[in-house]
């Protein structure tokens, strides 16, 4: 089957000469969520605006649902729910009737079953006769995913779903993400919060200055880039690393009592057999051993950096 969304070679220069997109390509798949990082004017709300057609593009071809963006500007914005990044909402407006606007606005017929389910999912069915303004600032964001989804889109745009909102809030919005997708929903996010990127994406694209630097299974990239770090847990405090094991790439932590080393999981040799071998012989007693993985936040924040080397 052909990708729900494919963007060829997509550019935008903005007024003035900024080159916020330098050459995008993407595929995404139906039913996928892809996790757009990248840090501050990366170019991410671009290529969401451009994709929803809020922006022209300067160059290239994007297609949703095989409707090009561009010469079939309609039918592809059809297939689109945009959550923004900012809250835009009449605040003398009904939570109920923004929903059945939203949908009249993409031409389709009232559905009250519809939009009664999609407040029943947010929270809202209780609120529905209330004006947005008697909302609270994480209510008004469900409105808006509700909004969102109120013409049945194919694919759904979420531009930093959880920036400003409350732990509780943001778990409810990741199982909300989970079950959309489980309806074959396809869903686009944008975040800063890599834990969110880690705890719902298939796949995460890294974006910095216009550029896609890379396209990978979440899973994936975990462990091509993830290092470990192995642990070492002593009985005794050590005063400083003994020569026995210089030439390592050890740590010591201040109060003596742990020795941490650093590897690559993709190495052929991660040197932790020899390491303990020389542990031993410098007669150092453990208490305990464990690693952990790098985290997606660590991974990223490297690859941003090396980047801008
Ligand atoms: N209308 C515009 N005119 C000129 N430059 C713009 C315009 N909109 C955005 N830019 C520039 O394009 C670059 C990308 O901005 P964009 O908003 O797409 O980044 P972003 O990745 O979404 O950032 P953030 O994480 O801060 O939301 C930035 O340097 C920004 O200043």
């Amino acid at each position: 089957m052909a990708p729900i969304l494919q963007v060829k070679d997509l550019r935008k220069t903005y007024e003035g000469g900024f080159e916020a997109l330098k050459g995008i390509n993407l595929d995404i798949e139906e039913g996928e969520i892809l996790a757009l990082l990248g840090p501050n004017g990366a170019g991410k709300t671009t290529l969401i605006s451009t994709l929803c057609g809020i922006t022209q593009p300067t160059s290239g071809t994007a297609t949703v649902a095989g409707f090009d963006i561009r010469t079939d500007y309609r039918r592809a914005r059809e297939q689109i729910g945009l959550v923004p990044q900012e809250i835009h909402l009449e605040p003398f407006s009904y939570v109920g009737a923004n929903l059945h606007f939203s949908r009249g606005l993409f031409g389709k017929p009232r559905n009250d079953a519809l939009v009664d389910g999609l407040l029943k999912r947010f929270s809202l069915y209780d609120k529905r006769r209330n004006r947005v303004r008697e909302l609270s600032g994480g209510m008004k964001r469900r409105v808006l995913i509700g909004k969102a989804l109120a013409h049945e889109p194919k694919v759904l745009f979420l531009d930093e779903p959880t920036a400003g909102v409350d732990v509780a809030l943001r778990k409810d919005m990741w199982d909300a993400v989970a079950e959309l997708k489980k309806e074959g929903v396809t869903i686009i996010l944008t975040t800063h919060y890599i834990e969110e990127a880690e705890a719902m994406a298939d796949r995460v694209a890294v974006i910095r200055k216009g550029e896609i630097l890379m396209v990978e299974q979440t899973s994936e990239l975990m462990q091509r880039l993830g290092r470990k770090v192995l642990t070492i847990e002593l009985r005794e405090p050590l005063a400083g690393i003994p020569p026995a094991l210089g030439g390592l790439d050890l740590e010591l932590a201040p109060d003596g009592l742990s020795l941490s080393y650093s590897y690559d999981t993709r190495a052929e040799r991660t040197g932790i057999a020899g390491l303990m071998a020389r542990v031993q012989e410098a007669g150092i007693v453990l208490k305990d051993i464990s690693t952990t993985e790098s985290t997606l936040e660590e991974i990223f924040v490297d690859l941003v950096s090396e980047g801008a080397q």
